[in-house]
């Protein structure tokens, strides 16, 4: 199978162009291309597929081989993918997602794209604001969020200082989500910055999720902490999130970049 291997600010997938290549399995064939031991190593799988009401159709798989309906990371490097690698002509596209169809303007230097607006849609509040949980021992409170997939941000003082490790699967698999959930861990900077580390549903901790960056920002601008364009820090780099309240849809920015390509051997699969 060839592939490509491409990342958002360190949120790593595996792509394959679908217009390709075929997947039968794309399940099993995430996790065994994510392993970082035994596979190529990722956060994921992402095929960009044809799509007969937009320009072409992103499918994104976690770790875990579980399917999520939305990646904002992933997107920004689907439509890269798709400029640089001709499958578009345009730097402005649709792109459909299990979450809906998104457009994404994007940004080139040399005939190659560099960033990448999204227009994440309008993000839909899904618990009081905010609700009491308890997780990992404690009473805690949280903000649950959905741009398509869902997300609870939690506030806390100290972002670094969390073994993630140890406590995130108590959070993604929590009772109250049954379908678990993302989860973001929040500190407000000031009011125009914010650092987040995260916990992907089925993928662990990642370097960042625009999704996730996307649901804090949006939930920090419910709360009043932070005005309605905000810089959201992450492991991997940096996110600009702006909410127009007016239409209440939601923009993210951020770059794309392609690392390798590659071929792999997937008949251990068979
Ligand atoms: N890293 C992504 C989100 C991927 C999907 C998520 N783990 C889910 O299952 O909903 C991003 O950049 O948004």
């Amino acid at each position: 199978m060839k592939f490509t291997k491409m990342q958002g600010i360190g949120n790593d997938y595996v792509y394959v162009n679908a217009f390709e290549e075929k997947i039968d399995d794309p399940n099993a064939v995430s996790r065994f291309v994510s392993d970082r031991h035994f596979g190529i190593g990722s956060d994921g799988l992402i095929m960009i597929c044809p799509s007969e009401i937009a320009d072409c159709r992103m499918r994104m798989f976690n770790e875990d081989g579980s399917e999520g309906a939305m990646c904002g990371n992933g997107i920004r490097c689907v439509g890269k993918y798709a400029y640089d690698h001709g499958i578009v002509d345009s730097l402005e596209i649709d792109v459909e997602t299990k979450a809906g169809i998104k457009h994404l303007s994007m940004t080139s230097e040399n005939g190659k794209v560099v960033a990448v607006t999204v227009d994440m849609g309008v993000p839909e509040l899904t618990s009081e604001l905010p609700e009491k949980i308890h997780v990992n021992g404690q009473d805690l409170e949280f903000t649950g969020i959905s741009v398509g997939n869902p997300h609870a941000i939690y506030y806390v003082e100290d972002v670094d200082g969390l073994d993630l490790e140890k406590i995130g699967p108590d959070f993604e698999n929590h009772e109250r989500f049954p379908d678990r959930v993302n989860s973001e861990f929040v500190r407000v900077i000031d009011r125009e910055h914010v650092q987040m580390r995260v916990w992907e549903r089925g993928s662990g901790e990642t370097w960042a999720c625009g999704t996730g960056a996307t649901a804090c920002a949006v939930a920090s601008m419910m709360h009043g902490l932070v005005e309605d364009e905000v810089e959201v820090q992450l492991k991997g780099g940096n996110l600009q999130i702006r909410w127009d309240r007016e239409s209440g849809h939601v923009f993210m920015t951020g770059p794309a970049v392609e690392v390798f390509n590659g071929e792999i051997d997937l008949s251990a699969l068979m």
